[in-house]
């Protein structure tokens, strides 16, 4: 059995305790634990040289860690307005916030190129490689252009919309000719498989789709929350709430995760139910992701104004309704604010998971739950049907949800919770890797034969 290779275009810092936030690291991290294998990303950083070798080799607990890094121009037309310009919202059903270059296509192109001839030179014969999300779409063509014959799977973290939307990109049929150079497609739900499928069907092309919902390692996760809820960071939180009641957000800033709609939903619960002003905080914690992309740096102007009215329209002398970050928290501390929270707010317009949600569930104590408020448009919903699940476009909604959760009954709290931590331990993260990597093992190989490039 040959080493398995993971590609993809974010790579933990192996070494460094705050990584950037973000659920693939995450659920691939846990799903590796304990493996050995060789994960081959982009380093993060920027160079001034182009050029293809490997810049930097690093091995921690059992994981080899390859990197390269890209330039600054590379950076800008393949990560920034490509990836996060073009696929990120299209592929998050906002066609209106594409903005399409062919310059930007071709950068795309040439840095899956350069990922393909960067790891081709790592490769053995009997490799399994493992290619993750809307970055490296072609990458799988591109091995197979260097001559790669072995089993290459690929992973897409983010929903597939239909095809009628999908095809609005200029060059989406070739993207999805270069798909089929992969043995096996997941994707994290039925409905992105089967929107993945027809897009095959109706092209002329193979159905390879199978869905797969990726999760964290619950076990490891409950342990850091106990651990977590006793910690200086906790403690201070805690004092600081002076017995009310916390709703929790935890969220990259970015437009699919519907912030300022979360925003207005907790303006309506101020509204609506007066009885619960200065007995409610509501932290939500939004590192700034993507911060060059401008409609990232628009949102967080809406998300400042917003604050700033909600505040000044509720806020007492000694109370503040809402509290915003938008730098990141190291992972385990959030694992004790988990626990500490009555109410995890999750209201994505469009997610391909959210593993907040099962963070949360994780971190609960089994004695005295709180309660889990999701968006329909999570991924994790079908799976998490025990939320008290929400249409994020509909503040009232989300004001009556609150009023909800915060009133619930410790039996019907617990009853809730103990379904969704069944499910959360079904679907950990080392489930979602054995079972994708048997598939792949079992799929019909699709062999060396190249199709045409993009
Ligand atoms: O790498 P960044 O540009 O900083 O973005 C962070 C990650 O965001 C997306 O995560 C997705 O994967 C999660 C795990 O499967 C899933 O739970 C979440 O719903 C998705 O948004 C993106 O897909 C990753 O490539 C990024 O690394
Ligand atoms: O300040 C932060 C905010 C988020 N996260 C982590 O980032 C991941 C977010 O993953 P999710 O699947 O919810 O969304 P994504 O960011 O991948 O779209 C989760 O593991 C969070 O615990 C973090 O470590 N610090």
């Amino acid at each position: 059995m040959g080493r398995l290779i993971i590609v993809s275009n974010r790579v933990p810092s192996p070494r460094e305790r705050l990584q950037p936030a973000g659920g693939l690291t995450v659920g691939l991290k846990d799903a590796l634990r304990g493996g050995s294998s060789l994960w081959f990303g982009w380093s993060g950083n920027q160079s001034e040289f182009e050029g293809d070798p490997v810049t930097g080799m690093d091995e921690v607990d059992g994981v080899t860690y390859a990197t390269i890094d890209l330039t600054a121009r590379q950076h800008e037309g393949f990560y920034q307005n490509f990836s996060n310009g073009i696929l990120w919202p299209l592929f998050h059903y906002r066609v209106g916030l594409m903005s399409y270059s062919r310059r930007d296509w071709q950068t795309y192109l040439e840095v899956n190129a350069m990922f393909a001839r960067s790891l081709r030179a790592l490769l053995r014969p009997d490799d399994v490689i493992w290619v993750h999300d809307y970055h490296l779409f072609p990458l799988g063509q591109a091995l197979r252009d260097l001559g790669v014959t072995g089993r290459i799977g690929f992973f897409l973290h983010i929903p597939v919309p239909p095809w009628s939307l999908v095809r609005s990109m200029p060059g989406a049929r070739l993207l999805l000719e270069d798909m089929q150079a992969y043995d096996l497609i997941g994707v994290q739900t039925e409905e992105d498989a089967d929107n993945l499928n027809h897009a095959f069907r109706l092209n002329g092309l193979t159905e390879r789709a199978r869905a797969f919902p990726i999760g964290i390692d619950p076990h490891e996760f409950r342990e850091q929350a106990e651990a977590s809820v006793r910690r200086e960071e906790a403690d201070r939180l805690r004092a600081s709430l002076r017995g009310t009641a916390l709703i929790l957000g935890v969220d990259r800033l970015d437009y699919s995760k519907g912030l300022p709609e979360r925003f207005r939903g907790y303006e309506a619960f101020m509204a609506r139910y007066p009885e619960h002003r200065g007995k409610v905080s509501f932290l939500q914690v939004a590192p700034v992701s993507r911060g060059d992309v401008e409609e990232y740096r628009q949102l967080r102007h809406q998300l400042d104004e917003l604050t700033g009215r909600i505040n000044g329209a509720y806020a007492e002398f000694d109370w503040t309704p809402i509290r915003y970050l938008t730098r990141p928290v190291a992972r385990d501390i959030l694992a004790g604010f988990y626990r500490m929270a009555d109410v995890a707010l999750i209201t994505p317009l469009r997610d391909g998971m959210n593993l907040v949600a099962k963070e949360y569930v994780a971190a609960q104590d089994a004695a005295d739950p709180g309660v889990l408020v999701l968006s329909h448009f999570a991924g994790a919903a079908p799976e998490m049907d025990e939320a008290v699940l929400v249409n994020p476009y509909d503040a009232d909604e989300i004001a009556d949800a609150l009023h909800q959760a915060l009133t619930m009954g410790l039996e019907e709290r617990q009853r809730r919770w103990t379904h969704l931590d069944e499910d959360v331990r079904r679907t950990t993260a080392g489930f979602w890797a054995r079972d994708f990597l048997q598939a792949l093992d079992e799929a019909p190989p699709v062999g060396a034969t190249p199709v045409a490039t993009s």
